[in-house]
């Protein structure tokens, strides 16, 4: 299985983009804004769209990429989350005025968008992958994505401050090869990293500890005014280490 990083940024500005990771030509994690800079074609074999939680930076290009897919597409998007963030997403999206509701469109009876529940602890698999919904903790209801090829497993993180539960869950996963885990804060924003219920290197490095050694780490959802000093700070907490690095756009990770 192939993961492509569409965008992996905690923010906006040239050269940033926001979360969207696509696992082969048909299934997404996030809608962010980094989804913009798929080619049409394959804005249109996008079926499956699985949300870590509600928040605009992962779900911006969402209602976008509805819109303009519709004219080629027969077969309706699904797009899996929590109830809560369906929820969300009904009542604050697509709700005729953020948006058109694109699950009466082009039919009332075979919309275009169609909801389907995955809670913390669900699975879903097409075509040999599976996809199991992990918990995290942020400021509103979110899930972590553990992505298994049947060879190895991805877990991605979404949005997370330091949680035992999500800890616990990736410990348990034999065939864990990559752990994509944010770190949206440098240490120095302590404080606002634990109201909006993120991770900072300090935190990071003492939660890593639960976890085997030689696992591929990726660092993702850095906010951009601190990109180089996160990423210098967990340099340096870690003792240099290579198996540390940050997630980029544009990457490419086999599983
Ligand atoms: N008190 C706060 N609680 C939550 N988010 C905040 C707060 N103050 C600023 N923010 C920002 O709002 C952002 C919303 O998306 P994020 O969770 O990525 O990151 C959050 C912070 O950067």
């Amino acid at each position: 299985m192939e993961l492509q990083v569409l965008g992996c940024s905690g923010g906006i500005g040239a050269g940033n983009r926001t979360t969207a990771l696509r696992l082969g030509k048909h299934i997404l994690v996030d809608a962010g804004t980094g989804l913009g800079d798929l080619p049409l074609a394959e804005l249109a074999q996008i079926d499956h769209v699985f949300l870590t939680h509600a928040h605009l930076d992962h779900i911006a290009c969402l209602p976008l990429l509805l819109d303009t897919v519709a004219p080629v597409r027969t077969a309706p998007v699904t797009v899996h989350a929590s109830q809560s963030v369906l929820d969300t997403l009904r009542r604050h999206v697509f709700n005729w005025q953020v948006w058109p509701d694109f699950t009466q469109i082009p039919q009332p009876d075979c919309g275009l968008l169609r909801y389907e529940v995955m809670e913390r602890g669900d699975v879903f698999t097409l075509d040999g992958l599976t996809l199991t919904a992990l918990p995290v903790l942020h400021t509103v209801p979110a899930v972590a994505y553990q992505m298994d090829s049947g060879n190895a497993s991805v877990v991605f993180s979404g949005d997370t401050d330091d949680h035992a539960p999500f800890w616990q869950a990736v410990n348990t996963i034999d065939n864990l090869q990559t752990l994509i885990i944010e770190t949206a804060f440098a240490d120095h924003e302590a404080t606002l990293a634990r109201a909006s219920r993120h991770l900072t290197p300090q935190r990071l490095v003492a939660a890593l500890k639960v976890l085997p050694a030689g696992l591929d780490i990726r660092i993702t959802h850095l906010k951009p005014f601190d990109h180089d000093l996160i990423m210098r700070e967990l340099h340096d907490q870690t003792g240099g280490s290579a198996l540390i690095r940050r997630l980029e756009s544009g990457d490419v990770i086999h599983f």
